[in-house]
């Protein structure tokens, strides 16, 4: 057994007990270092801080992907990856063979289900393990890509790419790029990607994301595409106790408390409407809005209540089930 410290989502802890240092760069796969006898003190103690730098900057990353309710499958492939360019950095080390490897991917889910929240963090995190220069998102959909004459959609297309090199080009709702057959300007702009998936090798990643019914038929449509995106990731809905603890989060994270009545309330309706609008049901956005108005009612209420005098600290963060407007919009 090794001495590292694994975390619940398989990553190592923040202080790893053995002794083999990552070093994170923005542009190389991480490397392993090795004692460097020639570096003077000061070189050793620059490259030292740099290095704990990258390293704090990617846990960081790391905890904000282990915040996120559920998603473990995710949170299991970037520990894969993690893995991954650590050996491949020993490999190469030790003169073995070690090819980079294709990141296109597909996020297939319903909508809220955090396929554009993963895609920023693996961004970043990309970065940080050298997969990626910059690190960035560029999201886009059909109308940012397709144009209105011949050419246009691949000028459109070709300056996304651009944009996106270094980073991710996250598609939304992708195969809506296929929805008008052979003579639609959405075909050009998907075989515009493919080429840049060729010409722009490893210069950015590729994620098409969307309902997994859609995604599965535009794949099977599209024999060219499956095997340029070997990596297939599902977002499932989440349970009612996830959109819970979603919630919970939320709230926390603006300095707010939700009164268990609320917690409760809340608990009804999300199985209402969840029910009602299948997968229509926008999931976390749902929680996301519930909460943000919640917050503006519980400001209107405090302003009515406490005309001329000031509520105290807990009354500012409290939300009652009187603040929660739940009815359908
Ligand atoms: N697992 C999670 N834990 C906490 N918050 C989440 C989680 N998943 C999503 N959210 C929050 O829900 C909101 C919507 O998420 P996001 O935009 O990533 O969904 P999406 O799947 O990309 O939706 P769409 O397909 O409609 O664009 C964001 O505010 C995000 O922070």
């Amino acid at each position: 057994m090794s001495g590292r410290v694994v975390a619940r989502n398989g990553f190592p802890e923040e202080r790893p007990s053995r002794q083999i240092n990552v070093i994170l760069r923005s542009s190389e796969p991480p490397v392993v270092s090795q004692p460097q006898t020639q570096e003077s003190e000061g070189q050793q103690a620059a490259g030292a801080k740099g290095n704990s730098q990258q390293q704090n900057l990617f846990h960081e990353l790391q905890k904000e992907l282990d915040g996120l309710v559920g998603l473990d499958h995710i949170k299991e492939f970037m520990f894969e990856i993690f893995a991954l360019l650590q050996i491949a950095a020993m490999r190469s080390e030790a003169g073995l063979l070690s090819d980079p490897q294709v990141f296109h991917m597909v996020f297939k889910g319903n909508p809220g289900t955090g396929k554009t929240t993963v895609a920023r963090i693996v961004a970043k995190m990309f970065q940080r393990m050298g997969v990626l220069s910059k690190g960035h998102l560029i999201e886009v959909e059909r109308a940012d890509l397709v144009g209105e004459y011949i050419g246009h959609t691949a000028q459109k297309t070709r300056d996304l790419v651009k944009k996106a090199l270094g980073g991710i080009l996250f598609i939304d709702e992708a195969y809506s790029l296929a929805r008008g057959g052979e003579k639609d300007f959405g075909k050009e702009a998907i075989d515009t990607l493919v080429k840049a998936m060729e010409d722009q090798k490893n210069q950015f990643i590729l994620i098409l994301a969307g309902y997994s019914d859609e995604m599965d038929f535009f794949l099977a449509t599209n024999p060219g595409l499956p095997s340029r995106f070997p990596i297939q990731m599902d977002f499932p809905d989440y349970s009612i106790d996830q959109l819970i603890q979603i919630a919970e989060g939320m709230v926390k994270e603006r300095d707010y408390i939700l009164m268990p009545q609320a917690i409760l309330k809340i608990k009804q309706h999300l199985l209402r409407e969840k029910c009602e609008t299948e997968h229509l049901f926008s999931n976390a956005r749902y929680v996301r809005n519930v909460i943000e108005r919640s917050i503006r009612q519980q400001a209107v209420r405090l302003l009515q209540q406490y005309s001329g005098g000031s509520p105290g600290k807990l009354e500012l963060m409290t939300i009652r089930t009187e603040d929660l407007k739940l009815e359908k919009k």
